[in-house]
């Protein structure tokens, strides 16, 4: 084959599509779909994947590959056709899909090398390359390249002897580990040990050590520890041969010093029995097949996971499983790596940069069976999958909120459906979507109505606060709340302590003529940061100090409005100084490793309060919980966002989820200033399919998701009118070219109508059925490219948006 069709790294319209490079001869057998290469573009040097190789170009004049970057593809031919999908389903260029599945490692210009993948391959090497690993076990890729030996190279990579290798220097390099071992057999040592003369005799001490274990290899250290032999001793009978050296690759296991214990199966509920059944009935008939599992909290769907993977791994074939962000907690983790040890991978944002890319290589390189990550790991290069679990299908994190903007839920049917394996969305909530779709039969629903062991579930009393501050009660805490805390504590067991803060700011205020303070740049209220005495803008990045004095008035009476869970720390420290609390936000976890030490300190009850935000509304199971308070119910409540009740609901059942999940019951109090809200009232009745119905009907009513679809085109502007022209056009454009039954709301101003000194104009579309949709919203981009060049405008198209900010 003598060209290559290469999607280059030049994210514009005119460039997003294949142009056509010729292959130079040196490389006619190496380059292959799913590589990267550097291309001539222009006057300049750009990267690119090579979609397609072909015999012959679509353009007679051609210019030639100057680099190879891969030797072996870095995506798959199946992640090339996820990378078309995306392109088409998102509307982002094809450059920005592809650059989405690999790990940031590869992506930024880090130095490569080849390496010897194990010093005893060093032999069958051949004869080209040998020599260049003589007395190394790396070679740079920018030598190999100068030597014209990079095809020799990709023989041996396929073999198996050699790999490429990123160099992430930010955190350490790809760790090794020299562990000694014998190279005689045991009588061979033992004559070797006669011979030894009278001086050597710690070189004949530990020829005998060896003589005694069966081909075991140790450590220097372990070797010091065991037989006190010195470096000195260990290298000399090296030298004469008696003993060799291996290197062995340790990765930067960010779970190395933690044991996870192994646990078996345990034996399922009739319940749970009923949900495994059909999903392992898909996986032994490798069949395509989505099922939606609406498990209450605590019925164990975990359980039905790990099985269900157990019945996939069997058939020699690998699960991805994905998980929030927000509950990759090491209990989590600890789940999977308990049942299935060193067949696991884990990727999550909490890793750096090296260590992400460690876990993608053990993937790539077949090492490990399941993946367990956020939604990014739905594009873990697996090439025989058996199954894809979502947990926690409702999560809005799933959905990626920058190009390309993909939902995992959607990537992960579209690659079941290639591999023809059941994809498995778990919930105790689901999205009204999904359910939906289950109740019309387009996924299986699955159900498990009770907690394990017939557990009961929490029982639920609502607090009007609005009373309490009638009964002269000023403070957060209510009566009850505070009395059921100081209960917990004098009995041993534990509390959580949620507060809402997605929605909620605290912002500045004076209280005597009301200024509150904003961010300069972006119309939000900047947020009160005690540590330095602070004000932040959370979209901007914006900072300034805190006034002494209001720079409206000149009143001294401006503070913080509003509550931290720092207010709520103070605060419980006057009421209930006998407690011992553990506060987790973004304040207290955001050293690296800070979020499982405070975790595993509340689990081995070194407190007796867990209060923090979103961040512990997920996947925690502790036994001595039987308390959970909701301090602010309803802040979430009036965000400009139609699925306010929905998310609503959904936190509130995932937070009193935590409570009682063992053999002691539990109870949560919510706070709020609206108790008569249905998604409030229906949380303390447990009734997910009255919260449902009930929603149901008013997306029907107002024409939301799941009965009409939704586009979101935000138009963005240095100037106020040129956001607000550019934007009208967009409108009478759409109008003219979408179905008169498709509704086109706005323009309007964003709710934040400012970012980072840019207005922002939005427009919805609400259709049922849209074939011209994707054309129509391309047009736009198209009609605007040269606006945008050159007058800074932006226009951002979001198909199925979940954030309307
Ligand atoms: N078959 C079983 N027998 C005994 N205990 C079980 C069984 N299945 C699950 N459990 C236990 O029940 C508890 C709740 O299970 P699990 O955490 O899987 O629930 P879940 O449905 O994932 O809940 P949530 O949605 O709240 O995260 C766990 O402690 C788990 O170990
Ligand atoms: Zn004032
Ligand atoms: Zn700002």
């Amino acid at each position: 084959m003598n060209f290559a069709s290469v999607i280059v790294d030049v994210p514009a319209k005119q460039t997003d599509k294949p142009f056509d490079y010729e292959i130079p001869a040196a490389w006619k057998n190496l380059i292959k779909p799913g590589m990267r290469v550097v291309v001539p573009f222009g006057p300049r040097k750009v990267q690119g994947f090579v979609i397609d190789i072909k015999e012959e170009a679509d353009y007679p004049k051609t210019r030639k590959i100057v680099e190879v970057l891969d030797l072996t593809p870095s995506l798959t031919p199946e992640l090339l056709e996820v990378g078309h999908w995306l392109t088409e389903t998102t509307l982002c260029f094809k450059i920005t899909a592809f650059g989405a599945m690999l790990p940031a490692a590869m992506k930024a210009k880090y130095e490569k090398e080849i390496l010897l993948v194990k010093e005893e391959f060093r032999d069958s090497l051949s004869q080209d390359v040998q020599p260049y690993f003589i007395n190394s076990n790396s070679f740079a890729w920018s030598e190999a390249e100068k030597a014209g030996i990079l095809p020799n190279l990709q023989k041996e990579i396929e073999k198996g002897l050699l790999e490429v290798y990123y160099k992430v220097s930010q955190k350490g390099n790809r760790k090794t580990t020299r562990y000694i071992k014998a190279a005689l057999n045991q009588k061979q040592l033992l004559e070797a040990a006669e011979e030894m003369p009278a001086q050597a005799r710690k070189q004949k001490e530990l020829l005998e050590f060896f003589s005694e274990t069966e081909d075991a290899a140790f450590t220097s250290q372990e070797l010091q520890a065991a037989a006190a032999a010195s470096d000195s001793t260990i290298r000399s009978l090296v030298k004469k041969g008696f003993l060799q050296e291996e290197w062995v690759e340790s990765y930067r296991d960010p779970y190395a010093d933690r044991r996870f214990e192994q646990t078996e199966p345990l034996s399922l509920t009739e319940e749970q029995e009923g949900a495994i059944k059909p999903i392992l009935q898909k996986v032994e008939d490798g069949q395509h097949h989505v099922f939606l599992m609406y498990g209450v909290t605590g019925s164990g769907k975990t359980e039905v996971y790990l099985q269900s993977i157990e019945a996939v791994l069997q058939k020699g074939k690998e699960a991805i499983v994905l998980v929030p962000e927000i509950a990759l907690t090491p209990q989590m983790v600890e789940r999977f790596k308990g049942r299935f040890g060193s067949l696991v991978a884990v990727l999550h944002s909490g890793l750096s940069t090296g260590e992400k890319y460690d876990e993608w290589r053990k993937i790539q390189r077949k090492e490990v069976k399941l993946v367990v990550g956020a939604r990014s790991a739905i594009f873990a290069p697996f090439e025989n999958l058996g199954m894809i679990i979502i947990d926690e299908e409702h999560e809005t994190s799933y959905k990626q909120e920058e190009n390309p903007r993909y939902h995992a839920r959607d990537a992960a049917i579209f690659r079941a459906r290639k591999h023809n394996c059941p994809v498995v969305l778990g919930s105790a909530t689901p999205t009204l979507e999904s359910f939906a779709r289950a109740k019309k039969g387009n996924y299986e629903l699955l159900s498990l109505q009770g907690r394990v062991n017939s557990r009961p579930m929490p029982e639920v009393s609502i607090v009007d606060m609005r009373e309490e501050l009638r009964k002269g009660n000023r403070t957060m805490f209510s009566t009850e709340l505070l009395e059921q805390l100081r209960n917990r504590v004098e009995k041993g067991q534990q509390s959580v302590l949620f507060l809402n803060k997605r929605g909620y700011s605290s912002f500045v205020m004076c209280r005597d003529c009301g200024y509150a303070i904003q961010c300069p740049h972006c119309d939000i209220s900047l947020t009160y940061h005690r540590s330095g005495q602070q004000l932040k803008c959370h979209y901007c990045g914006h900072e300034e100090p805190m006034p002494s004095v209001c720079p409206e008035c000149s009143s001294e009476h401006i503070r913080f409005f509003g509550t931290g869970t720092q207010k709520v720390e103070e605060e419980l420290a006057k009421v209930l100084p006998e407690a011992r609390v553990i506060r987790m936000d973004v304040d207290t976890t955001g050293r690296k490793g800070a979020h499982e030490k405070l975790l595993s300190a509340f689990g081995t009850g070194e407190a007796d309060i867990l209060l923090g935000t979103q961040m512990i509304a997920k996947g925690l199971d502790f036994p001595k919980v039987t308390l959970v308070g909701v301090l602010a119910a309803d802040t979430m409540l009036h965000l400009p966002d139609f699925r306010a009740s929905e998310k609503t609901f959904q936190l509130l059942t995932q937070v009193s989820g935590r409570a009682g999940r063992h053999l002691l019951s539990g109870e949560v109090i919510i706070q709020t200033y609206t108790p008569e809200h249905y998604s409030i009232q229906l949380t303390k009745q447990h009734n997910y399919l009255a919260f449902y119905e009930q929603e149901m009907q008013l997306r029907k009513q107002y024409a939301y998701p799941p009965f009409y679809y939704l586009a979101l085109v935000t138009v963005s502007h240095p100037d106020l009118l040129g956001a607000v022209s550019a934007s009208e056009k967009i409108v009478s454009f759409l109008q003219a070219q979408l179905q008169v039954s498709t509704q086109i709301l706005g323009p309007a101003a964003s709710p934040i109508p400012r970012i980072n000194n840019r207005y922002r104009y939005q427009c919805m579309i609400k259709y049922k059925r849209e074939n011209n949709l994707a054309a129509a919203l391309k047009a736009v981009n198209e009609r605007f490219q040269q606006e945008m060049q050159q007058n800074g405008l932006g226009i951002s198209i979001d198909l199925n948006p979940y954030q309307l900010m």
